[in-house]
């Protein structure tokens, strides 16, 4: 049930970068501009090949599983929202059933479910070139959890959402994680992945700089090293606000 990373190397992107992820929890993956969190994660989902190095979904190599197989267990959101086709947002949404071969009528209702869970319903018949940013990145993860994968990557979700819309998506994702889903997200919010993940994985310069519980992989004196930051926790555990 872990998605593994052992010892991932890309020249210039990432270095010997060796972690375990697993279902059932809220991995976030941290670390300044260019430190290789959206290589790591693309490396993660088999779309991108290391130099050296494997990564094994439930110890098998990603590179042996079927290519439909892989799509169906792992959802993957990339870190731009750019879509080739000006497509209505519930076709969108319903390429997410693609590598399934369910029936037209599960297919609906799963989409039905998924544009529920973004909050989609006024949008169904909307075309995506006429969305907001927000509205087109909640599109796009809808279009993910159509899939039902086991295991939901995904590249700052969070960063194009208000407040309310970040705070309902975040309920999601620790629903999904509840219910058994492997959610890795990467986050440039420190307080964000303080409070919402079980698990950190830290970069810096493609390497892991720090690993495990949040209070741990992003103690001040992590953010010092890492980020270069004075910086202090406040607040109660899960509701922590970071001061500079
Ligand atoms: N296709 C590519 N070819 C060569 N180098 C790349 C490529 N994509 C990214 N890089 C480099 O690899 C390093 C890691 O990039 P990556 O996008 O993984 O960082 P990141 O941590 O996601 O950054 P950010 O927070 O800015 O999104 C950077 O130095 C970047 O310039």
């Amino acid at each position: 049930m872990m998605l593994e990373a052992h010892g991932l190397t890309i020249p210039a992107r990432l270095h010997d970068v060796t972690a375990q992820l697993g279902r059932g929890r809220v991995t976030a993956i941290c670390g300044p501009n260019g430190a290789g969190k959206s290589t790591l994660l693309s490396a993660l989902t088999g779309l991108i090949a290391p130099v050296s190095g494997t990564v094994t979904l439930t110890a098998q190599p990603l590179d042996q599983i079927p290519a439909d197989e892989r799509a169906r267990r792992i959802g993957y959101l990339p870190q731009t929202a750019h879509v080739a086709w000006n497509l209505s947002v519930r076709t969108l949404v319903g390429l997410g059933r693609l590598p399934h071969r369910t029936s037209a009528l599960e297919d609906a209702r799963v989409i039905d479910e998924a544009m529920a869970t973004m909050q989609l319903g006024d949008f169904a018949d909307r075309r995506i070139a006429t969305l907001s940013g927000g509205e087109r990145a909640r599109a796009l993860l809808a279009r993910v959890l159509a899939t039902q994968p086991q295991w939901i990557l995904a590249d700052e979700p969070l960063a194009a959402l208000d407040l309310a819309h970040q705070r309902s998506l975040v309920i999601s994702l620790r629903q999904l994680a509840q219910e058994g889903a492997g959610v890795v997200l990467v986050v440039h919010d420190l307080a964000l992945a303080m409070n919402t993940a079980d698990h950190v994985v830290v970069l810096d310069k493609g390497r892991v700089a720090a690993l495990g519980a949040p209070q741990k992989a992003l103690s001040e004196q992590v953010i010092a090293k890492v980020w270069g930051m004075t910086a202090r926790w406040l607040g109660e555990r899960g509701h922590q606000a970071l001061a500079l």
